[in-house]
């Protein structure tokens, strides 16, 4: 039988310890620039733990608004590393999660959330350090009834998640990169750390060439210059 929208798929997919290093000091801004600034998960969605960077693959849930069954099961069956992304239709009249959910999704070794609908318990949440990412916050709590589907396409702040994708969330937001694409991804981000570097060191000692600006607005025919 094949019930749509009351659907469970598999995903093994997982991110090696190695990669995940690599990635940690790479800044989202960094991420999102190495993609040409075109692919990243909006600006709506924030950090509402205390600190601390998220990196791991992505392991989906799509459910109804309000509605948290799904994610309750997704927090049993992921695997250590996973990072659980919901799609909620952004809505925030329920909270998708709370205290309770986060610290089973921290005792099972889950990477965070990131939850494009609400939370609640946001006192405790922005105390800790386990990784949750959402669009707002309320009190009113979730039914528990569905449907919902866990490892299908989501749609999070106007970029679609795959599961098995990579999330890599810090202080500016988040981004989600086809697994495929992480070396060259990495890669890019590396060489305009390695760039930024030379920029905040020539700031430094005074030899930042900013003529840059002038040829610039020289070619836009700019008054007044
Ligand atoms: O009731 C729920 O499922 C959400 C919640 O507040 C919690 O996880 O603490
Ligand atoms: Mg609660």
């Amino acid at each position: 039988m094949n019930n749509i929208g009351f659907r469970i798929i598999q995903n093994e997919n997982t991110l090696n310890e190695e990669l995940i290093e690599r990635f940690r000091p790479l800044a989202t801004s960094l991420l999102s620039d190495s993609m040409n600034r075109l692919h990243a998960i909006g600006h709506n969605l924030r950090p509402y733990h205390k600190e601390g960077k998220l990196i791991g693959c992505a392991f989906t849930v799509k459910t109804r608004v309000g509605d948290n069954l799904m994610v309750h099961k997704a927090i049993d069956i992921a695997k250590p590393g996973d990072v659980i992304v919901v799609e909620a239709s952004g809505d925030l009249t329920n909270a998708i999660i709370g205290e309770i959910m986060v610290s089973i999704a921290r005792k099972n070794g889950i990477a965070g959330f990131v939850i494009d609908g609400a939370i609640r318990d946001s006192g405790t949440v922005s105390k800790g350090t386990f990784p949750v990412y959402a669009r707002g916050v309320t009190h009113l709590g979730p039914y528990k009834d569905g449907p919902g589907e866990i490892n299908v396409p989501v749609s999070i702040d106007g970029m679609v998640i795959n599961p098995g994708d990579i999330i890599v969330g810090d202080e500016d937001g988040l981004v989600a990169i086809p697994s495929q694409n992480a070396e060259q991804i990495i890669k890019l981000a590396q060489q305009q750390q390695e760039q930024e570097k030379i920029v905040l060191q020539s700031i430094e000692d005074g030899s930042i060439d900013r003529r840059w600006i002038d040829e610039t607005l020289r070619q836009k025919g700019c008054d007044g210059l």
